[in-house]
C-alpha cells in the first residue's frame, strides 16, 4: 500500500521517496509442543502485510493486543525475520545480518514501551545514551553529545552520572529517546511508548517525541493499542487486526469514516475518541 485513498475515493499519494517498503510479509512463531503426544502449534502473527512508508511521515499503527503490531516493528527493525516477504530501507533489504544491521541502526532507531527493562540498570545514564555511538563507532565528542541529548529530551546535564533506577518512569522514557537519537536516525520507531506511564506524564512524553521529530525532520512509525495517542500524533493510520492490515487512510478519516467492520468496531469502542469526534464534526 503506498498510497492513501480518500473518502470519495481518490488517491493521495503521501509525499516524500520510500523509506521503508514492506513487501508480502508473513512471520510464523512456532509454539512447543503441548505434552510429549501433543501437537506443536504455531501462530501466524503477520499474514501477508506490505506497507509503505515515506519520508517525514507519521504513521500510526493500530490495532487490538495480539495483531501483530510489535512483530512487525521488530522486522522492520531487523529484531525478527520474516517466514518470507521483504523489508526494505532507503532501498536496502534488511537481511539481519550483522553488517546490515550496524547500517541500519544508523538510520533507524526503536524506542520501545517499557523504559526500565530497556536501560542497563548497571548503567550510568551517560553511557547508557552513547552506547549506539561506541557501538556504531561513530566520531565525535560523545559527552558533548549526551549533554546536547539530555538537554533535547528536557533532563539536566547532571542526569548522566545517574543510574535509571534514580529516574521516574517519564525520565526514563526521555532517556530511551535520547539513546534512540544519537547516532542521529532519521527514522524512529516508537512501539507503544507511553503505554507504561502514568496517565499523568503521557501527554509530556509524547510532546517531546512530537517536538523532536518535527525539528529533526524524522520519519515516525507509532504503534499503539491506543486511538486518541495515535490520533494525537500521526497524520496517516493502518489498521491491523489477526496479522493483517485491513484500513489504511488519513487518520481523521479512518476515525471519522471508517470502512471496515473491525474499524468501526475499535472506533466505537473507545470513548473518548468517539465523544471528540461527535463534538467537533458532529459525527455520531
Ligand atoms: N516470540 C514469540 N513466540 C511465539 N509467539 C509470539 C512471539 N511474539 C509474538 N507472538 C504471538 O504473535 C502474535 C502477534 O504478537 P505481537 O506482539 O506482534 O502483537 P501486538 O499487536 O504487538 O500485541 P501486544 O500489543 O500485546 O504486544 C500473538 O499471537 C503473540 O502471542
Amino acid at each position: 500500500m503506498s498510497s492513501t485513498v480518500d473518502l470519495q475515493g481518490s488517491a493521495q499519494p503521501p509525499q516524500g521517496e520510500p523509506v521503508i517498503e514492506v513487501e508480502d510479509v508473513r512471520r510464523v512463531y512456532g509454539r512447543p509442543r503441548s505434552g510429549l503426544f501433543g501437537k506443536a502449534a504455531s501462530v501466524t502473527a503477520l499474514d501477508g502485510v506490505s506497507l509503505t512508508v515515506h519520508r517525514g511521515e507519521k504513521l500510526g499503527i493500530v490495532g487490538e493486543s495480539g495483531c501483530g503490531k510489535s512483530t512487525l516493528l521488530r522486522i522492520v527493525a531487523g529484531l525478527h525475520r520474516p517466514t518470507s516477504g521483504r523489508v526494505r530501507v532507503e532501498g536496502r533489504e534488511v537481511t539481519g545480518s550483522d553488517r546490515d544491521l550496524a547500517w541500519l541502526r544508523r538510520r533507524l532507531q526503536v524506542v520501545f514501551q517499557d523504559p526500565m527493562s530497556s536501560l542497563d540498570p548497571r548503567m550510568r545514564v551517560g553511557d547508557i545514551i552513547a552506547e549506539p555511538l561506541v557501538g556504531l563507532r561513530v566520531e565525535g565528542d560523545h559527552r558533548a553529545r549526551v549533554a546536547e541529548l539530555l538537554e533535547a529530551v528536557g533532563l539536566d546535564a547532571e542526569a548522566a552520572e545517574r543510574y535509571p533506577h534514580m529516574f521516574s518512569g517519564g525520565q526514563r522514557q526521555r532517556i530511551s529517546i535520547a539513546r534512540a537519537l544519537a547516532p542521529r536516525p532519521q527514522v524512529l520507531l516508537a512501539d507503544e511508548p507511553v503505554s507504561a506511564l502514568d496517565v499523568s506524564v503521557r501527554a509530556q512524553v509524547l510532546n517531546v517525541v512530537e517536538r523532536l521529530v518535527a525539528d529533526l525532520d524524522l520519519t515516525l512509525v507509532f504503534v499503539s493499542h491506543d486511538l486518541s495517542v495515535v490520533r494525537h500524533v500521526c497524520e496517516r493510520v493502518v489498521v491491523m487486526t489477526r496479522g493483517r492490515i485491513v484500513e489504511e487512510g488519513p487518520t481523521e478519516q479512518v476515525y471519522t469514516h471508517p470502512r471496515h467492520d473491525y474499524t468501526k468496531a475499535l472506533v466505537a469502542a473507545v470513548p473518548s475518541v468517539r465523544r471528540a469526534l461527535t463534538e467537533e464534526r458532529g459525527v455520531g
